[in-house]
């Protein structure tokens, strides 16, 4: 069967479009959907891949995940950085199997545990700032926000009790994930990445038998994960326990990094919609420490992170493996063909927002249904399973420096990062800060 739906111009001999896709994917997709409308095709040396968009594709290709497409053929680099059978990556029985004991773990009353340590870390972090600098927002935000993620899912202690600096060799590690060449390659990145997964396979595993023989109580998550049987009763594999502990982290430590640097920069780019947010700090929060409850009324602020979500989403593609041949419209996807959604593109679709390009984060308060066109964090049972978690941490962090610090831009307009990875902002990205009076 072949009815391919319509190349997008600029294909280039034997690459077709993968060096165009690669530096930056918007201004191809832009194209594409100029030329051909929601459905086309790209060719990405010798391999078709389709782009769907619009609100309609996005939700059939959410529903159909598991069925017609598959993320681990979507995302083939990931399967190889950590294990085919880790969580989203598995095949469909297994992926529900390993859903139903983490989903749990990041309902409300969960959150609530996770709340101390953003807090806490985020304060000590402010309280490292001292009176005024400035600082490379990525620089600041990259880090704290994977100590929150290291203290949320190995254990507030974990420093303590593993030997190995747990944050160097997660670099080493994340550096592997190339999306370009195929791991097999002897390329230095590589094989340092392989050695430094064996040695925090090696680290973990000693940190989830410690778990094992010594339960603590209450349970954090590593606890949880680690004392966790699947409904017949078999406790998961030590491997998988790591693996899922790994590829958490990783999820959404640069894409949180890159939300909060946008909403940041969004904020300090429009006074007016800082000084809405600034209101609610006043009128909402109590002078003292703050809880979820109180975060959760911050109505102005979750709409600024909406519309950050929608200008500037940092997943910039969201990937399939069609399974078979699939119809779309008048057109065949292929079986084996990627297939690509844009929520960049998507969400400035006139007909699903008003003046698309303009941040409004009113848009959201007039409309709180209109969060859910929104695919920054996918959707459908795949949808992302931090995204509460994220959320929360992004509203932590932002209220809390904006309740310490006065602030403005040092570059104004930042552009996002090239390269097919998260879009965060590129430096120089600065922030410069004064401490506000203590009153
Ligand atoms: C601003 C921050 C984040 C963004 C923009 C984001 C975005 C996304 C997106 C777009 C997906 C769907 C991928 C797909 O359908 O192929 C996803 C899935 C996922 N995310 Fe996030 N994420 C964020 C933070 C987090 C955090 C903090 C965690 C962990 C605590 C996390 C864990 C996951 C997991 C486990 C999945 C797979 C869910 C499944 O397949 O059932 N994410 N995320």
């Amino acid at each position: 069967m072949s009815n391919l739906p319509p190349l997008a111009s600029g294909s280039r001999p034997l690459l077709g479009h993968a060096v165009a896709m690669y530096r930056d994917a918007f201004p191809l997709i832009e194209r594409g959907h100029r030329e051909h409308g929601r459905v086309f095709s790209l060719d990405l040396a010798g391999k078709p891949a389709v782009v769907l968009l619009g609100n309609e594709h996005d939700r059939w290709l959410f529903k159909e995940t598991d069925k017609l497409f598959s993320i681990s053929e979507g995302m083939p680099f990931f399967a190889r950085m950590f294990d085919p059978d880790m969580y989203f990556l598995a095949p469909p029985a297994e992926y529900q199997r390993q859903r139903e004991i983490l989903l749990p773990r990041f309902q409300a009353r969960h959150l609530a545990k996770y709340v101390d340590i953003m807090t806490a870390e985020t304060e000590a972090w402010i309280d490292g700032l001292g009176e005024s600098g400035e600082f490379e927002i990525v620089d600041e935000f990259g880090p704290l926000i994977m100590r929150i993620a290291a203290k949320s899912f190995l254990g507030e202690d974990f420093g303590e009790r593993l030997d190995t600096d747990f944050f160097a060799e997660f670099r080493r590690f994340s550096a592997g994930l190339d999306v370009i060449f195929p791991s097999w390659l002897p390329l230095p990145h590589f094989i340092k990445s392989r050695r430094a997964r064996a040695r925090l396979h090696t680290a973990l595993g000693r940190l989830v038998d410690e778990r094992r023989e010594n339960p603590t109580d209450p349970p954090d998550f590593l606890q949880a994960l680690s004392a966790a049987t699947y409904s017949d009763g078999e406790p998961l594999p030590e491997r998988l326990v790591i693996n899922i502990v790994l590829g958490l982290t990783w999820v959404g430590q640069e894409t949180t990094t890159g939300h909060a640097s946008w909403a940041l920069i969004h904020l300090l780019q429009h006074p007016g919609e800082l000084a809405k947010v600034r209101a609610e700090q006043r009128d909402r929060l109590p002078a003292g420490p703050l809880s979820i409850s109180e975060f959760r009324e911050l109505r102005y602020l979750d709409a600024a992170l909406h519309e950050t979500e929608r200008l500037r989403p940092v997943a910039q593609l969201i990937a399939r493996g069609a399974l078979e041949d699939i119809k779309v419209d008048e057109y065949v996807i292929p079986k084996g063909a990627r297939v690509f959604l844009s929520p960049a593109i998507t969400h400035r679709l006139p007909e699903l927002f008003d003046e698309p390009e303009t941040y409004a984060p009113q848009r959201f308060i007039d409309d709180p249904k209109s969060v859910q066109l929104l695919i920054g964090f996918g959707g459908g049972v795949h949808r992302c399973l931090g995204a509460r978690f994220a959320y929360l941490e992004m509203q932590i962090i932002v209220t809390l420096l904006l309740r310490a610090m006065d602030l403005e831009l040092v570059d104004p307009d930042p552009r996002p990062i090239a390269g097919p990875g998260t879009k965060w902002p590129q430096s120089p990205c600065r922030v410069r800060y004064t401490r506000r009076g203590r009153g």
